[in-house]
């Protein structure tokens, strides 16, 4: 780059951060006076109505969440500390292990008792479906270990009991374990296997003679094992085991088996021992579970998709074999999408913080005798969060479709929603991770301290040019694949010799959708300000997830050109969006209180006064 060249873009670069607002009035900031707190709405106004915009990113529920975020920060269980002059909620992770499963049970009997499950189970339709999806996320941006202990019991206990099970199995379970009269566990997965559903062993044998069913645990491979709620909590737990019936296996089938009586005692055949201390979510209690002949009476078969005769004959609806196995997958559906949603909404959180602490942190002056300049007036750590902002809103209006979608499913959707729920599962709790990380590498030191929220929540969550890409990828695989089939290869092994291609074609897919409720969302806003921020954010994410991907490049889709074209883009737009920058975060509608104390005055919370 030519010498003027470069002198002109260090001009540039310093006049832009010179318009970096000047500290206010009554702070200097030369070497000489202590550095104060200046917040960011001294300095930064909101070109939208962030109320109207929070309308649009939580889509629905509103009033539910701001109900259930009081309740929480009005109880002394949920860990409420005040620091700088603000109150803040977040569990304490330096508990122990014990200490962290005891509290997080007391919260959920709190909640219990506030009435906050109402309904999960015993009522029906899209109305409850979604203030349910609503509560559960204002739950996990408080703390993953109760969400995960509440998503085992209603979302996989209880959804399992509602879609497998037939009348006499609501009117028995269904209330109770809304109540917590019975706490329940899924228990699906085993030590030796757990994305390959089919290939679990335990096996459940029909006995006509005494009309039961014998649970057995063949070899250590088929213990359950990571089972949430197992280790101390539940006393029921879904099954997922093989069938077999006369000799012959039905594959995966779905059972009720007691695990411990009202005592909290172990049942006779039945052993469970502890998944011990993980690098997060310690509020849950995982175990594993072995069956030695258990026996349990014929009708805890959940039998909507299949049953047994008292003689023992097989029968079900669902004739291929395939599709009765999908059937048998379904409640992991509600999980992925809540999975999804909740991730987004843990993004959330890291940039609130990230973006109001770097709105508020000064660092190095670029002038003689020149104020130092806020973090967000940098180029540098625009591009590193304004894309991740961009990415979150574009993946919010995605999450409530796929929401939207998902409690007004219909048979002819649940495929649908399958597939595309399993893509925003991975592309979201994916964004989050990279957020996460990117949120505390930000905000520097204070990122690794836990009350400041953001370092501590990766460990708990760990855990147009858009439809010729999808097109043409999808062209490119089955190309390979029938060139594969063509010289002799099987299908399965043509498919596994192009994951790769398989794998871009996912995520472009993904991303096609993701962008296509994007679009959606912003067609239906009039003409306005929140219009236009949206058109700002919604180019941020589709540029910046042209820039991430490799396949641009590679299979031609853009230039050399068009990719400097694209970065040159991004940066101008980290330019546009930062005045907008504090709304964005606002517009989230985290109360403060879930945020943490580096997002608010950080000098006064680390102040001697506060030790
Ligand atoms: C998703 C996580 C659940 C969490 C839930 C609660 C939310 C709370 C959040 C916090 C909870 C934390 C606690 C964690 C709990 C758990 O981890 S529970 C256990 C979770 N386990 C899994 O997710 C197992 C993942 N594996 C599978 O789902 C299946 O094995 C598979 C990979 C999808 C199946 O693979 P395969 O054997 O190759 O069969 P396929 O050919 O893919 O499928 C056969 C047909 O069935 C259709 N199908 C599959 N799944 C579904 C579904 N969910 N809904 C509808 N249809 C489905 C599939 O499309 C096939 O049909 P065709 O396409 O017509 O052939
Ligand atoms: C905190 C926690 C709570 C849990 N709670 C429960 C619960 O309550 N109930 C329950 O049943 N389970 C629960 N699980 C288990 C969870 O569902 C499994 O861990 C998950 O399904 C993955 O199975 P696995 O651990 O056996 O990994 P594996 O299936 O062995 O996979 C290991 C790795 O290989 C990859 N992989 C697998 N198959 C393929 C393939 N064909 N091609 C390419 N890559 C592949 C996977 O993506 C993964 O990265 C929990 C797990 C954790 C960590």
């Amino acid at each position: 780059m030519s010498e003027n060249r470069s002198l002109r873009r260090v001009h540039v670069l310093t006049s832009h951060i010179l318009r970096s607002p000047p500290p206010p009035p009554n702070v200097s900031l030369t070497r000489d006076v202590c550095l104060q707190y200046s917040p960011p709405e001294l300095n930064e106004s909101y070109g939208f109505e962030v109320k109207e915009m929070r309308k649009l990113l939580d889509g629905h529920n509103l009033e539910d969440r701001d109900w259930l975020y009081g309740l929480m920060m009005q109880s002394n269980l949920f860990s409420r500390k005040e620091r700088g002059g603000k109150i803040f909620v977040s569990p304490d992770y330096n508990q122990t292990m014990e200490q962290q499963r005891e509290i997080s049970m007391r919260r959920i009997y709190y909640l219990l008792e506030k009435g906050v499950f109402h309904g999960w189970l015993t009522e029906s339709g899209p109305e409850a479906e979604l203030k349910k999806f609503a509560l559960y996320e204002v739950c996990a941006i408080y703390d993953h270990s109760i969400n995960s202990k509440i998503g085992v019991h209603f979302l996989l206990w209880g959804n399992a009991i509602k879609l497998f099970g037939t009348k006499r199995h609501h009117e028995k379970w269904l209330k109770d374990t809304e109540e917590y009269l019975v706490k329940g566990c899924f228990a699906m997965t085993e030590l030796g296997h757990g994305s390959n559903v089919r290939g679990i062993e335990t096996v459940t044998t029909y006995d006509s003679s005494t009309e039961e069913f014998v649970i057995n645990t063949p070899c250590e491979s088929a213990q359950k094992y990571w089972i949430g709620e197992a280790a101390l909590n539940a006393t029921h737990a879904i099954v997922i085991s093989q069938l077999n019936v006369n000799g012959t296996s039905q594959g995966i089938h779905v059972f009720i088996a007691q695990i411990r009586d009202q005592d909290g005692n172990i049942c006779p055949n039945v052993r469970i021992a502890d998944c011990g201390h993980k690098i997060g979510l310690n509020g849950v209690d995982n175990g594993r579970i072995w069956f030695d002949n258990l026996r349990i009476p014929r009708e805890n078969l959940l039998n909507s998709v299949a049953d047994v005769s008292s003689d023992g004959q097989y029968v079900s609806s669902i004739k291929d074999p395939d599709q009765r196995f999908g059937a048998f997958l379904a409640p992991l559906t509600s999980g992925r999408v809540t999975i999804a949603s909740i991730a987004i909404y843990s993004a959330k959180v890291g940039l609130a913080i990230a973006i109001r602490y770097s709105l508020s942190r000064r660092a190095f002056t670029v002038a003689a005798n020149g104020p130092e300049v806020l973090l967000l007036d940098y180029p540098s750590h625009q591009r590193r969060l304004l894309p991740l902002l961009a990415k979150t809103y574009a993946m919010s209006f995605a999450i409530n479709d796929m929401k939207m979608k998902y409690v007004k499913r219909t048979p002819e959707t649940t495929k649908a929603i399958h597939v595309v729920s399993s893509g925003f599962k991975a592309v979201l709790t994916w964004h989050n991770m990279r957020t996460l990380q990117e949120c505390r590498e930000a905000v520097g030191g204070q990122g690794v301290k836990t009350e400041n929220v953001v370092g501590h929540l990766k460990g708990e969550f760990d855990t147009n040019v858009f439809s010729l890409r999808e097109r043409d990828l999808l062209e490119r695989f089955t190309s390979e694949v029938s060139q594969l089939q063509d010289r002799g290869e099987s299908k399965e092994l043509s498919f596994l010799l192009n994951h790769q291609l398989s794998e871009e074609l996912s995520k472009a897919f993904t991303e096609k959708a993701i962008m296509q409720t994007f679009l959606d969302a912003e067609a239906k806003q009039p003409a306005g300000s929140i219009k236009d921020v949206l058109g700002l954010v919604r180019s941020m994410y589709a540029l910046v997830s042209l820039e991430e991907d490799p396949s641009m490049l590679r299979y031609g889709y853009l230039s050399r050109e068009n990719v400097g074209d694209v970065r040159r883009e991004v940066s101008k737009l980290c330019g546009e969006l930062r005045p907008h920058a504090l709304a964005l975060v606002t517009s989230f509608g985290i109360p403060d209180a879930f945020l943490g104390p580096i997002a608010f005055n950080w000098v006064e919370a680390n102040a001697w006064s506060s030790v």
